[in-house]
C-alpha cells in the first residue's frame, strides 16, 4: 500500500522512518516544495530499510502519489521558541491551499492525514479545502498529548506507559483537556490504582503531569528546536490502523458536528480508526470540571476556524 508524505522536514521524514522501520505500507514517496530535501530524505530513510523491512522509500512530485492510501501532510511553518502554535495559522493556510490542490488532484481516494500546526484548524481548512467526508480527514491531534500523558504516568506509577489508560481530548495546544475521571491503570481506576501501590495521584501531582504535559513542545522546543520522534511515531501508528483495519482507538481530530454546544469544529475525541477513515467516535464520561474544559477548547479553535473564508 503507498503512503505519500508531503513536507519532509522534520516531522514528515521522522514520520517516513518510523514507517520504514515498522513496516508500515509497503511504499512511502516524499514529496516537499525543496524536490533537494525530499530525495535527501528518501535516501537516508532507505538506507535503513536494509536493517528493517523492505518498504520502498522514493522521493516524487504530486503525480507520484496516485493511488495513496494515505496522504500525510506535514509541510508550512513550525514554532520558534516561545511561540504558540496558533501563531502560524495564516502561514500555513496558504501552504494548505496549494498542497491539498496538488492532492487532490493526484490522489482524490486517499485519506488525509494532518500533522501541521495549528493542528486542529489545520484539520479544519484541510476538510474544506479537500470537500472529502469529514471522517476521511484526520489530525494527528492529541495523540501525542496523550502519548506524554501516558510516559508521564507510567513513570509517576511505576509500570509500562501501555498500561495506562488515559486520554488528552480537545485541542492539540494550550486547551488540551486531560481526563483523570475515567483514566485507568490496568483495569484499575487511577487515583485508586496509585494510593494502592503508595504513589499517590493527589490534585498537586495531576497539575504537575498536566502541566508538563501541556508545556512539552516549548521544552522540547527551547532546547532542540523542534519535535519529531513522537509525532513520527504516533503518526506511524495512526497509518498502521489505516492500512491494516485494525480499528484501534486513538484520540485523533476530525471535524465534529458538535461538541459541548460547539458546532462545526475539529477537535480530538476517542476515535475508532479503519480503512475507511474514522468509522466511530466515543463521548467518554467526564465530570463536570472537563466537560467545562472541553467545551473551553472547542470554543478557543472555532474562535480560529470560523474565520477562515475558503
Ligand atoms: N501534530 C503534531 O503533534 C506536531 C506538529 N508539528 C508541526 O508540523 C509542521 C512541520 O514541522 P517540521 O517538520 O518541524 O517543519 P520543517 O520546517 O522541518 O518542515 C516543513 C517542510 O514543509 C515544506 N513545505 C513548506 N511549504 C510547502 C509547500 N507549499 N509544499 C510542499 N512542502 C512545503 C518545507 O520545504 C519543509 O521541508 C509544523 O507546522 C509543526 O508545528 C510539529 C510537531 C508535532
Ligand atoms: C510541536 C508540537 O505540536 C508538539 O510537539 O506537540
Amino acid at each position: 500500500m503507498k503512503i505519500g508524505i508531503v513536507g519532509t522536514g522534520m516531522v514528515g521524514s521522522a514520520a517516513g522512518y518510523a514507517m520504514a522501520l515498522l513496516g508500515v505500507g509497503t511504499e512511502i514517496v516524499l514529496v516537499d516544495a525543496n524536490p533537494a530535501l525530499a530525495r535527501a530524505q528518501a535516501q537516508d530513510i532507505a538506507h535503513a530499510t536494509p536493517f528493517a523491512t523492505t518498504v520502498a522509500v522514493r522521493a516524487g512530485d504530486y503525480a507520484d502519489l496516485k493511488n495513496a492510501a494515505v496522504v500525510i501532510i506535514a509541510a508550512g511553518v513550525s514554532q520558534k521558541p516561545g511561540e504558540s502554535r496558533l501563531a502560524l495559522l495564516e502561514r500555513n493556510v496558504e501552504v494548505f491551499r496549494s498542497v491539498i490542490a496538488g492532492v487532490m488532484k493526484a490522489a482524490p481516494e486517499a485519506i488525509l492525514l494532518i500533522a501541521t500546526n495549528p493542528l486542529d484548524v489545520m484539520t479544519f481548512a484541510a476538510q474544506r479545502i479537500s470537500g472529502l467526508p469529514v471522517e476521511r480527514v484526520i489530525g494527528s491531534g492529541t495523540i501525542l498529548d496523550t502519548a506524554r500523558l501516558r510516559s508521564l504516568l507510567g513513570d509517576h506509577l511505576g509500570i509500562a506507559p501501555n498500561s495506562v489508560h488515559a486520554y488528552v481530548l480537545g485541542e492539540h495546544g494550550d486547551s488540551e483537556v486531560p481526563v483523570w475521571s475515567s483514566a485507568m491503570a490496568g483495569s484499575v481506576p487511577i487515583v485508586s490504582f496509585a494510593e494502592q501501590i503508595g504513589r499517590p495521584l493527589d490534585a498537586a501531582a495531576r497539575t504537575q503531569i498536566a502541566d508538563q504535559v501541556r508545556g512539552a513542545a516549548y521544552t522540547i522546543i527551547e532546547g532542540k528546536g523542534a519535535t519529531w520522534y513522537g509525532i513520527g511515531a504516533g503518526l506511524a501508528r495512526i497509518v498502521r490502523s489505516i492500512t491494516d483495519d485494525e480499528r484501534t482507538v486513538l484520540s485523533v481530530s476530525m471535524v465534529t458536528g458538535e461538541i459541548e454546544g460547539v458546532r462545526d469544529v475539529a477537535l480530538s475525541l476517542p476515535r475508532v480508526i479503519g480503512r475507511e477513515g474514522v468509522v466511530a467516535t466515543l463521548m467518554p464520561d467526564l465530570d463536570a470540571g472537563e466537560r467545562a474544559a472541553l467545551k473551553h477548547s472547542a470554543e478557543v479553535i472555532s474562535g480560529f476556524s470560523t474565520k477562515l473564508r475558503f
